[in-house]
């Protein structure tokens, strides 16, 4: 299959400006082995999943022009007007396959140009064009490549196999079957080094799990299971010990061997790990000072006067040279004794090192070099533009169904859920104890009309609060695994319609049910309330609308906060509010008008009325046709749906990108 599509982008580029929903374009992310053909414009797709890729070759080749990145900060002299700082400046380069290194201090913009690489940065304040294999990328791109970020964004209760077996169920189309797809993750298993460890929980806060280092190649397998044929990687060796650094390296460098295009940010690598670099890219302040063959980097240096001392490490060299270590610009100790920044060791008085080296890379064969091999591929792209041969893939669905999606988001939920059982056991338990000293305090309710009533609106506001405040725990639902979800929308696991409703309801059904019914058993026939079948139903159905409320409201303010301390702030202040409001607190007739809005809010005021069903016989009327009873139920019902939309909304329309 041949494909000249080609692509001018003008800053409006969906190319560059990547997608914040996969949705828009989906994926099939296990048809998307690129074979270059002819090394300019041609692909070749390959395999529905056939071969496992890491025996085959296939990476492919980015080619960037001219990158710029500014994001827009507040002024410094007045933080009510914001003005443009540049993150990366003009960047050129190709990345082929093998293993090409992005090097710099920190704040250099190694991670910004990672991100902008792979798709993922947010695309206001980005201009320049991206090509793959010399096409303008596909929508989709960002979920075509596999991106290990540098947190974890595996599920901590589930095992290695587990985990790459969630990857491949929802990253690999149906044709793939279930035997090839056990393949695939047993090769990857393998390739990994992880046999040991396959059946080891990945661990979190509470369970002992795999160590730093298989954690690590257990983020990279999760995106080996669609053997994507760029594989980006953000500081992969940040957290871990030298020895596991090297073992996870020296695994990426076995990947690039075969082929793949591996494209990572580091910091300051050690020598065992700098002499597995193929490409590097140094930047500092956003600005290229070198790319090339690694094995070159040196000799651009001493072009400039910089030499590197016996013994030392490279990236440590380049380093100390772009930060303006006089360390390693003079030898005159007075000079490094009264120079300690850039600035101060400017070469002639005003060149500081930084200019020196961005003007230097500039004028050098290197920079020829990459110009020889970046211009023909821009040429070839600007020549369809201009011809008009400028197409673009078709938008392809995601690799797997609703359903799909929906059966194993619910599957993980729950074996998660289940595996860590602190919450939901606590969930129970405070439920429990709750019914029991409830029922002990209102034990065998008389029904006389002054202590009867009175003891029963006690009962009830009681239940009640248990009810609302008992949801507390709902709020940890969207924050928990925010990072994961974030990755694994962005990256196509998923839509977000799929993960919000497997989560919803594998929340709801154990969390808010089965506790609500249990309580409700237990309290209603301690008090000694009717042993009426209708009577405890909609008892019961009152209590669980009070939970569903009540928690729908904390699952929308997890879905639209990220600290959890806010969101626990903000929830238990709705809580009261709504309490202050039930009717019983105060006379809602004297309340002022411009608070009045917020009785309707106010589940404690709905249920409050919905419960008192149970004594509505004493005054004659007929609790089961009485609409003045339901309309509490409608309300409480019409503010979960209400509530349970805006969370979906939120999650789906926030800014996924970086
Ligand atoms: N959204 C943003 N708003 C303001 N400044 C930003 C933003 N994104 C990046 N920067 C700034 O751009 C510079 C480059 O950031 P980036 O994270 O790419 O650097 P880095 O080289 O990866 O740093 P590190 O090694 O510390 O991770 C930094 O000075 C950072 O503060």
């Amino acid at each position: 299959m041949t494909s000249n599509v080609v692509h001018v982008n003008n800053g409006q580029d969906p190319l560059v400006n990547g997608h914040t929903n996969p949705s828009s374009y989906g994926v099939k992310a296990d048809t998307h082995v690129w074979v270059p053909v002819d090394e300019k414009t041609e692909h070749r797709r390959v395999g529905n999943g056939s071969s496992f890729p890491m025996q085959q070759k296939g990476g492919s080749t980015l080619t960037i022009h001219n990158i710029n990145y500014t994001v827009q900060v507040k002024e410094k002299t007045c933080s009510c007007s914001t003005q443009d700082k540049a993150i990366l400046k003009g960047i050129d380069g190709i990345f082929k396959p093998g293993m090409n290194a992005i090097l710099g201090p920190t704040g250099s913009g190694k991670s910004s140009l990672l991100d902008v690489l792979a798709g993922r940065k947010d695309p206001s304040g980005l201009k320049g064009t991206l090509l793959l294999d010399g096409a303008p990328l596909p929508k989709n791109f960002k979920c075509m490549v596999g991106y290990v970020v540098q947190d974890d964004v595996v599920m901590g209760t589930l095992s290695v196999r587990e985990n790459f077996h969630f990857s491949a169920a929802l990253r690999l189309s149906a044709s793939v079957g279930p035997e090839e797809r056990k393949e695939r993750v047993n090769n990857v298993i393998r390739e990994l080094g992880l046999q040991h460890c396959a059946e080891t929980k990945i661990g979190n806060e509470f369970i002992r799990g795999v160590s730093g280092g298989e954690r690590k190649r257990c983020n990279i397998g999760m995106e080996l299971i669609i053997s994507p044929p760029l594989l980006f990687l953000d500081e992969p060796t940040t957290g871990l010990d030298a020895n596991t650094a090297g073992t996870v390296m020296l695994l990426l460098k076995k990947l690039a061997l075969n082929g793949r295009t591996i494209i990572f940010s580091i910091h300051q690598p050690r020598y065992s790990i700098y002499r597995l670099i193929d490409n590097l890219v140094l930047l500092s302040l956003g600005e290229t000072v070198y790319q090339g063959p690694c094995e070159d980097s040196l000799q651009f240096f001493k072009s400039l006067g910089y030499t590197i001392q016996e013994h030392n490490n490279p990236p440590d060299f380049f380093l100390d040279v772009i930060n303006g270590d006089p360390n390693v610009t003079t030898n005159d100790i007075g000079q490094i004794l009264a120079s300690t920044d850039m600035e101060k060791v400017s070469q002639n008085g005003e060149e500081t090192v930084h200019d020196k080296l961005v003007k230097g890379f500039k004028n050098s064969m290197w920079a020829k070099n990459l110009q020889q091999q970046v211009e023909p591929i821009f040429a070839g792209y600007q020549e369809n533009v201009r011809v008009g041969k400028v197409q673009r893939l078709p938008p392809v669905e995601f690799a797997t169904g609703f359903g799909t999606q929906f059966i194993y988001c619910s599957h993980r939920t729950l074996r998660n859920l289940i595996r860590n059982p602190a919450v939901s056991v606590l969930q129970v338990f405070t439920m429990a104890i709750f019914a029991i000293v409830v029922g002990a305090i209102y034990w065998d309710i008389d029904n006389s009309c002054k202590s009867g009533l009175q003891n029963r609106t006690g009962a009830f506001f009681f239940i009640i609060m248990n009810m609302v405040f008992g949801n507390l725990s709902a709020v940890e639902l969207f924050i928990k695994n925010r990072a994961i979800f974030l990755h694994e929308n962005v990256s196509g696991f998923y839509r977000v319609s799929a993960y919000f409703l497997s989560t919803v309801i594998c929340d709801v059904i154990p969390m808010r049910f089965l506790p609500t019914l249990s309580f409700a058993a237990v309290v209603y026939f301690m008090i000694g309330f009717e042993s009426v079948f209708d009577k405890f139903s909609i008892f019961f159905l009152g209590l669980f609308f009070v939970s569903l409320a009540a928690s729908s409201i904390s699952f929308c303010i997890s879905a639209s906060v990220r600290i959890f301390a806010v969101a626990n702030l903000l929830i238990a202040m709705a809580y009261v509010v709504m309490m202050v409001f039930s009717g019983l607190l105060v006379n809602l007739d004297t309340i002022p008008d411009f608070l009045e809005w917020l009785k309707y809010l106010s589940i404690f005021r709905y249920s409050l009325t919905a419960l008192s069903n149970e004594y509505l016989d004493f005054q004659g009327i007929d609790y089961k046709t009485n609409w003045d009873l339901w309309v509490n139920f409608v309300a409480m019902g019409v503010m979960s749906v209400g509530f349970l939309v805006l969370a979906y909304l939120r999650l789906r329309f926030m800014n996924k990108l970086k």
